[in-house]
């Protein structure tokens, strides 16, 4: 078994990225004055996200995947990230035959990682056995969410393992990362599935920076 390392580097939001003005924006009025600037707008989210689509493909294609979904924060980005491997499939001569499963764990109570991280359904992930796995998952912050991850999914001995996600801090560091969409500022984020203890999941699909805490 392998893990897929590093496929291709990510875009990088500095520290000193002020982000877009909210005015430039749509956003549910609900939210004003909970949220700073959008970090990252939905097209470029989008567009990184079909070049994620090409380096998976290019690394695994003609092998069958089991794509897991890391809930919930990982829905929004696992949607998008299929449809455009599916397209990609559909259009050339190199498929790939993907099966998508999803797995839950929770870590964060306000805008803490805490120690308390629970694994919720799919506890038994042996059909992983054997299979090429790639994890879809929204945001790296401590890394711990993963890092659990991992060494629950290496236990069933899968052939390999591919980490994909949207975007991880620019503080970490972790090798098991092989397709990042951006590399950001260590701000609490908020949209495209990511919440703050529930709130902001139904935002528009950017990414905020959130001015709540
Ligand atoms: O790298 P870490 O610091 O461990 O944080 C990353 C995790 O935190 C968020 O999930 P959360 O625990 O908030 O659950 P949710 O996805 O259900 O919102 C996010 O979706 C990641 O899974």
């Amino acid at each position: 078994m392998f893990l897929l390392t590093s496929a291709s580097p990510a875009v990088t939001i500095e520290d000193s990225w002020p982000g877009y003005s909210l005015d430039l924006f749509s956003y549910p009025a609900h939210y004003a004055g909970d949220l700073d600037c959008v970090i990252i707008p939905h097209g470029v989210i989008m567009d990184r996200t079909e070049r994620l689509a090409r380096n998976i493909m290019d690394d695994l294609g003609n092998h069958d995947i089991v794509v897991l979904c890391v809930l919930k924060g990982g829905y929004q980005f696992s949607a998008d990230l299929v449809d455009r491997i599916k397209a990609l499939s559909c259009n050339s001569n190199r498929t790939i035959p993907m099966r998508v499963h999803f797995i839950r764990l929770k870590s964060y109570l306000n805008d803490q990682s805490t120690e308390d991280l629970h694994i919720v359904g799919a506890e038994d992930l042996s059909f992983l056995t054997g299979k090429n796995v790639l994890i879809v998952e929204a945001i790296v912050g401590t890394g711990k969410t993963m890092k659990t991850l991992l060494k629950h999914v290496q236990a069933f001995k899968p052939n390999m393992i591919k980490v994909a996600g949207v975007a991880f801090f620019l503080i970490t560091h972790f090798s098991y990362l092989s397709d990042v969409g951006f590399e950001i500022p260590n701000r609490f984020v908020v949209g495209y599935a990511l919440d703050y203890n529930e709130y902001f999941r139904d935002l528009n699909v950017s990414w905020y920076k959130c001015f709540i805490i």
